[in-house]
């Protein structure tokens, strides 16, 4: 993988240079709640910008559906990244059209522009080979070189994480060479006991990993909304909990299989339910109440790890020579589903391993709660493409970089 330190050698003075990021960053009505990601791009930019290139940054926020939809336009971003380098950066409403062209177009050397939404274009995730590469090849006019830096964006075939790079000289950004060099000690070198903590609402994504995890980790804690598919697999009422109902069978079968392999997989004991999922807007006062997990109301859903199952999590926890840790617990946007995350978070503070946390919401958590992200061992940009590459997958974003 060439990285970008061979880009600056060889020089890209008034070269244009296409850094694909990830500033899927969590909003609240149009503001950024943690601007972590954004940060961790920093220093290619600033490399590049530095060097006299000019920078056009591209990224994915949130699920659109392949169209232009202005609740997950990418302006914030840009205002954020501007604010960040301490220098103007054009913004382009659209992403290979005139706007863009205009954009790029207009860029001095050591200038930044932001090109909207990938994900406003279907080809951008398509699955079909022709469409994404006629994205890319719209993509690669915009510029003459191309910088993969964003790392929770890897383990995703898409145009500008997978063909893109092909179309044009490509290099890894200090992120992604950052982010692959601690992972790799975890695949390489793992210390034991080994205590893998899943939660989010990535359900469906994230279920998949735990067929590798079964045969790598010691323990296996489940919280957030992960969890309740193995609740009902236990033959549990689950109320209106976050549920991948084709997933039972599959959950049903690690459950055997971690029995038989001798790994502890952990599920919430007690858990807290309400009837309406909180205002994240307003963080009015939650109306919830804790109970057992095998008492869930029908009417209820289970928000987050209930004060057992937080003391049963740092248990486990506190031992262990390796954590990984990704998915908040709870619902931990707000104050009162926040409870388990933070409990987890301390637990890893707690614990004198090396503890490595994932995830755009898992890294805004732990800062928004106020620890300090510096008393982790490391805080991972990607949640999904962490634990793709600790599954030991090929992730399509970096295999494009070292082809
Ligand atoms: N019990 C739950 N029910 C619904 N959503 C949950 C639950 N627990 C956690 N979540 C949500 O999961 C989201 C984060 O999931 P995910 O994207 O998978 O994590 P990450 O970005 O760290 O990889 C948060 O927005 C959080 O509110
Ligand atoms: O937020 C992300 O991943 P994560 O929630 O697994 O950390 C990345 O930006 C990838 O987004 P995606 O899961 O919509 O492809």
């Amino acid at each position: 993988m060439k990285t970008i330190d061979e880009l600056l050698a060889e020089g890209v003075d008034g070269k244009r240079v296409f850094v694909r990021a990830d500033l899927n960053v969590p909003l609240a009505d149009g503001t950024i709640t943690d601007d972590g990601r954004i940060r961790a791009v920093l220093p290619t930019v600033k490399a590049l910008a530095g060097a006299g290139a000019k920078v056009v940054v591209a990224s994915h926020l949130g699920r659109p559906k392949g169209a232009p939809d202005p609740a997950f336009s990418l302006l914030p971003a840009a205002e954020r990244l501007g604010e960040l380098l301490g220098a103007p950066v054009a913004f382009a409403q659209d992403t290979v059209g005139p706007a863009a062209h205009d954009a790029v177009d207009g860029l001095q050397p050591g200038q930044v522009a932001v090109i909207e939404n990938l994900r406003f274009n279907a080809g951008e995730t398509s699955k079909d080979d022709a469409e994404r590469g006629e994205f890319a090849d719209r993509l690669a006019a915009l510029a003459d070189v191309y910088v993969g830096d964003g790392f929770g964006a890897v383990h995703r075939k898409h145009a500008s994480v997978y063909d893109l790079p092909a179309r044009l000289p490509h290099y890894a950004g200090y992120l992604i060479a950052t982010e692959v060099g601690v992972l790799k000690k975890l695949t390489e070198d793992v210390k034991r006991p080994y205590t893998v903590i899943l939660g989010g609402a990535k359900v469906s994504d994230k279920l998949a990993v735990i067929d590798e995890l079964l045969g790598k980790a010691d323990r296996l804690l489940i919280g957030g909304g992960m969890a309740y598919t193995f609740l009902k697999a236990k033959g549990y009422e689950v109320g209106i909990s976050l549920l991948q109902e084709d997933q039972i069978p599959v959950v049903t079968e690690y459950m055997e299989r971690a029995e038989k392999n001798g790994v502890e997989l952990v599920l919430p004991v007690d858990v807290l339910v309400s009837t309406d999922f909180p205002d994240l807007k307003t963080k009015a006062p939650a109306d919830f109440e804790t109970v057992d997990a095998d008492k869930i109301p029908s009417n209820m859903e289970g928000l987050d790890i209930g004060p057992k199952s937080r003391e049963l999590f740092a248990e486990k926890i506190a031992d262990a020579e390796t954590v990984f840790w990704n998915g908040p617990v709870g619902v931990a946007e707000h104050p009162d589903y926040a409870g388990g995350t933070a409990a987890v978070a301390r637990a890893l503070l707690n614990c004198d391993g090396f503890t490595v946390v994932g995830g755009g919401d898992s890294a805004a958590a732990v800062r928004n709660l106020g620890f300090d992200e510096n008393a982790f061992g490391h805080i991972s940009t990607g949640g999904g493409a962490s634990l793709e590459y600790l599954e030991g997958k090929t992730l399509p974003g970096l295999a494009a970089l070292e082809n």
